[in-house]
């Protein structure tokens, strides 16, 4: 049996002269979250839109659960818990009466856990969509996704508009939902928050995706912030050649550069040739490490 989920090949999309998503070839395993990342009008809820069938490809396919996003997505929207970006509610009913719809529209209950999502999430199932706060709204489109425990959620920026206590309940439903065999296409802005949760990342920039790499990969080349002061002036040139440092700056006595991980042995030993009178070396955070490989528009592949 494949454990593929989802599978895009040379997935395209133009609005007009608009190249919204260009050539997008990943794929996704099963009880893997993939965080899909980017700025705004990256290309991620065209992206999603796609592999949902909800436009056809300009080029390219997408296969999702086994079945052709476009052809089969009748299938694929009984399949897979789908949140859009701007979820789509009925007004005038309750949250209990969206989920009584929905689970007759997908033939496939979920009534009961739907009860303790709304618990969980801190939403009243009594009150009709349209008094519903931004938030609230948004954590019924959640729980609609969630409910009937699908192989595959698919999420547009699924914590938006959620306060933080909200949000970390989100992220461990996920957690939850993986450990149980199920797989998660996460999209946001935020490293911060995807890092939480998925083991790899895609990294889309103006609909080209420029990196896939898991989460323990990018730790691996996470970057240290290191300082050093000398007791005499050294020379900046013996420092830029060694591999892999960055934003290299040597002033008379003192040196302040960053390094991955690997670059660190190399550099202490040059550092050494000195006389050093003090020396620093911190990690920088993840997101630090993101922005100086992604962060920049530059294209480096994972
Ligand atoms: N229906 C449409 N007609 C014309 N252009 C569109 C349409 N939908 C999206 N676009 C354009 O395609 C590009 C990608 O948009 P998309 O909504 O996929 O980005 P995104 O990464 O989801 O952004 P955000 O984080 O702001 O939601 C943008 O330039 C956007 O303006």
């Amino acid at each position: 049996m494949t454990t593929t989920v989802v599978q895009t090949t040379g997935l395209s999309k133009s609005y007009g002269p608009t190249r919204a998503l260009r050539d997008v070839s990943l794929s996704i395993e099963r009880g893997e979250v993939f965080g899909y990342l980017g700025p705004n009008g990256a290309g991620k809820t065209t992206t999603l839109r796609l592999l949902m069938g909800m436009i056809h490809p300009s080029a390219g396919s997408a296969v999702v659960l086994g079945l052709d996003a476009w052809r089969d997505s009748v299938k694929v929207h009984r399949l897979v818990g789908y949140l859009s970006g701007e979820p789509a509610l009925y007004d005038r009913l309750t949250g209990r009466q969206h989920i009584s719809f929905v689970s007759r529209l997908r033939g496939r209950g979920g009534d009961r856990k739907a009860g303790g999502l709304a618990d969980r999430l801190h939403l009243d199932l009594q009150t009709r969509a349209r008094s519903l706060s931004k938030g609230n709204r948004q954590k019924l489109a959640l729980l609609l996704a969630l409910m009937s425990a699908p192989q595959l959620l698919i999420l547009d920026e699924p914590t938006s508009g959620l306060d933080p206590i909200v949000q970390k309940e989100v992220l461990a439903l996920l957690a939850e939902h993986t450990a149980g065999g199920g797989s998660v296409l996460l999209s946001s802005h935020l490293l911060a928050e995807v890092q939480q949760v998925a083991d790899r990342i895609g990294v889309i920039r103006s609909g080209e995706l420029i990196a896939v790499e898991s989460l323990e990969a990018l730790r691996g080349r996470s970057l240290h912030h290191v300082s050093a002061l000398f007791s005499s002036a050294v020379a900046a040139a013996s420092f830029a050649r060694l591999p892999g440092v960055r934003d290299l700056q040597v002033t008379d006595h003192s040196l302040t550069c960053s390094a991955p991980q690997s670059a660190l042995d190399a550099l202490l030993k040059q550092v050494a040739q000195h006389d050093v009178v003090d020396f620093r070396c911190a990690e920088a955070d993840l997101e630090e490490t993101f922005l100086a490989y992604y962060g920049t528009g530059d294209h480096h592949a994972g």
